[in-house]
């Protein structure tokens, strides 16, 4: 499935301007909080019903939770003034209560089911998005973010989004909810004096409390993801280079790396913890000054300041026996006392998310950031229909620099090379070849000019289009973990037994196979590690010559090979590709069979021609060939 499109994670201007780009610029980590909220918000739209009925479920439940209190308080009142029968008022009150506690129990089963359903879901899509949106980008990507935080981003991030998803919308419409509809029970039973005094402690537990700190707390949550980060990168960094460490005896400098990073992640963490106990403390206080403030009120204020419904009620139930002086408005006390505490978890949660909401909005932004990065290459708005690729290459005045680098990797290149011949690429290290080979299959974009297949500018054609028609193959190949067959299906999922017995015996892979004593069902082990680095290589050969792509590109793709085997491959190479074949070689050898030299340096063609051409010529691959 392709989630690209699902528009839970925001999106970027692309390159061409194609796509819809609502969001104009990289602005990722800037965006404002009510900003990224409603972009939270957006996204959910899918799971808009689920949530609906978690909101719904935790106002109901929270109002049945407040019941639980209100209704012993109340009746309490009642039985001390005796306005109402005793026997009855205890078995209502019980009944009152059984009821409310299993509403209670049942809508907070149902919010957090809800809830939970609801948000896995949406971070389920929003992982396959970003995998759909990033990974068709790499290397590119992974240059400019680092493995590291990609996987952070794909793992932590959407994970904590969770927290908005499960645990933020619905407290916060219950935050605002029990609030006014507690104060509007305490102006109906007790009037607007101890209403007010309840909406003054209330309102300090809803706004003064969350907002005390936000900043720090945010600025806090960012530098704990952050710190993280760079934690996780040098953790993946170590456990790739693991066999580096061990043989350069870093173990102790490495250890003492992440021992320092780690320490940082535990001083940001020290930061928020203190914030978090600075609000707790708060959420305690307001309870008890806004209850002192009722009795205090009850007891010193001006008479009949409780005297709401509650007088009318005791009066009209005509008592028993006539209630103590001034205890007539005992219920409608009680029960305003009684509202604190059953507002108060509305709050709390508040409080509770307020602690984890910085940390996921800092997600949010970082995923943002990352979803937002125009991309330095994307598909076109109308792409070029494909018919049968011929696998004419060409470069038209092409330069490139790559981002942050001043000096170009390629200058001014023209090539042209026609469709099903062998070309070449040599030149000394650093002079740009595998550069021309990116800019082949679109990793990324000349800065200046055109590469063309069949004559149409690869920016014209859809990218799935073009990676089926162009197949590079890279020095240092990645083999999946898996079996040698599982691995040369990647090329081919239906190729047939004779195909895949001719893409090995091209690829000088045969006689390993015959050597395993599982053949295609060897396993391979993490990354194809249980292979020599020329088997990965042979492997990796077989799997693309099974792809008979239009056009191949070699990128020192078999330098890990002996001398005779990489010269037995490469004869073998022009019958065995599908077309046209780009090779990029350092043994100059390897280029003798070319139909066509280009010879790099420094980011430019300085010469082009045949193997005999070009020693008698006597320059630069001339020179490269005496060496
Ligand atoms: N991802 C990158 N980011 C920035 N600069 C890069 C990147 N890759 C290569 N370069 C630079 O671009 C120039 C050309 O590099 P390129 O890898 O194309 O050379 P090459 O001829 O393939 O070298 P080699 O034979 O060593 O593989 C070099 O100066 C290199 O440092």
């Amino acid at each position: 499935m392709s989630a690209g499109h699902l528009g839970i994670l925001p999106v970027a201007a692309t390159a061409n301007g194609a796509g819809p780009a609502h969001v104009p610029e990289r602005d990722g980590g800037h965006a404002s909080t009510p900003a990224v909220v409603l972009e939270l918000l957006r996204g959910a739209r899918s799971a808009a019903g689920l949530l609906g009925i978690s909101v719904i479920a935790r106002m109901i439940g929270h109002a049945a939770g407040g019941a639980l209190l209100l209704v012993p308080a109340w009746n309490l009142g009642r039985l001390a003034v005796g306005a109402a029968e005793p026997g009855l008022l205890v078995a209502v009150t019980v009944a009152l209560m059984v009821g409310s506690a299993l509403v209670k129990a049942l809508c907070r089963y149902l919010e957090q089911l809800t809830g939970h359903i609801a948000a896995f879901r949406l971070l389920g899509r929003m992982r396959t998005e970003l995998f759909d949106r990033l990974v068709p980008l790499a290397p590119a990507v992974t240059d400019t973010h680092g493995s590291g935080r990609l996987m952070s981003a794909a793992t932590r991030d959407i994970d904590r989004l969770e927290v908005f998803y499960a645990h933020t919308i619905a407290p916060v419409v219950t935050a605002v909810w029990m609030p006014l509809a507690g104060v509007a029970v305490a102006v109906v039973i007790a009037g607007p004096l101890p209403a007010l005094v309840l909406l003054v402690g209330v309102g300090v537990g809803a706004i003064v409390v969350p907002v005390a700190g936000a900043g720090r707390a945010r600025r806090a949550a960012r530098e704990v993801v952050d710190r993280r980060t760079v934690l996780a990168q040098e953790v993946s960094d170590d456990l790739r280079g693991h066999a580096e460490i061990l043989s350069f005896d870093a173990v102790e400098h490495r250890a003492a790396a992440v021992d320092a990073h780690g320490r940082a992640v535990a001083s940001a963490l020290r930061g928020t913890a203190g914030l978090l106990g600075r609000r707790a403390a708060m959420t305690l206080t307001w309870q008890a000054v806004t209850t002192i403030a009722l009795l205090a009120l009850a007891a010193v204020g001006p008479e009949g300041a409780f005297g709401g419904a509650d007088t009318a009620v005791v009066a009209a139930a005509g008592s028993p026996g006539a209630p103590p002086a001034g205890w007539a408005a005992l219920p409608a006390l009680l029960l305003t006392i009684a509202l604190v505490p059953a507002i108060a978890p509305a709050l709390g949660s508040v409080e509770a998310f307020a602690r984890s909401l910085p940390a996921a909005l800092a997600s949010a932004r970082r995923l943002r950031e990352l979803t937002t990065t125009p991309p330095a290459v994307a598909d076109p708005a109308r792409p070029h229909a494909v018919g049968r690729v011929r696998g004419t290459l060409d470069l038209e005045n092409v330069t490139f620099a790559y981002p942050g680098r001043p000096d170009p990797a390629l200058r001014d290149v023209d090539l042209h090379v026609p469709a099903g011949s062998f070309v070449a690429v040599v030149g000394a290290t650093g002079s740009g070849k595998s550069t021309l080979a990116r800019l082949l299959t679109r990793v990324w974009d000349p800065d200046v000019g055109a590469v063309r297949l069949d004559g149409v500018d690869l920016r014209d054609l859809a990218l799935a289009d073009l990676w089926r028609e162009v197949t590079v193959l890279e020095q240092r190949p990645v083999l999946l973990t898996g079996t040698i067959g599982e691995n040369l299906a990647l090329g081919r999922p239906d190729a047939s037994a004779e195909q895949l017995a001719a893409a090995c015996a091209a690829a000088g892979l045969t006689a390993d196979l015959d050597a395993m004593p599982d053949g295609l069902a060897t396993r391979l082990g993490e990354h194809g590690q249980r292979l020599s680095g020329g088997q990965a290589q042979r492997l990796a050969l077989a799997r693309a010559l099974l792809r008979r792509s239009p056009v191949l590109v070699l990128d020192e793709a078999t330098s890990h090979q002996d001398a005779l085997t990489q010269d037995g491959i490469i004869d073998r190479l022009r019958g065995a590709a599908g077309g046209t074949v780009v090779l990029i070689a350092h043994r100059l050898a390897t280029a003798r069979a070319a139909d066509l030299i280009v010879v790099l340096e420094q980011g430019r063609v300085v010469e082009t021609g045949t193997y005999v051409d070009l020693i008698r010529a006597g320059g630069a691959f001339a020179r490269l060939a005496a060496h």
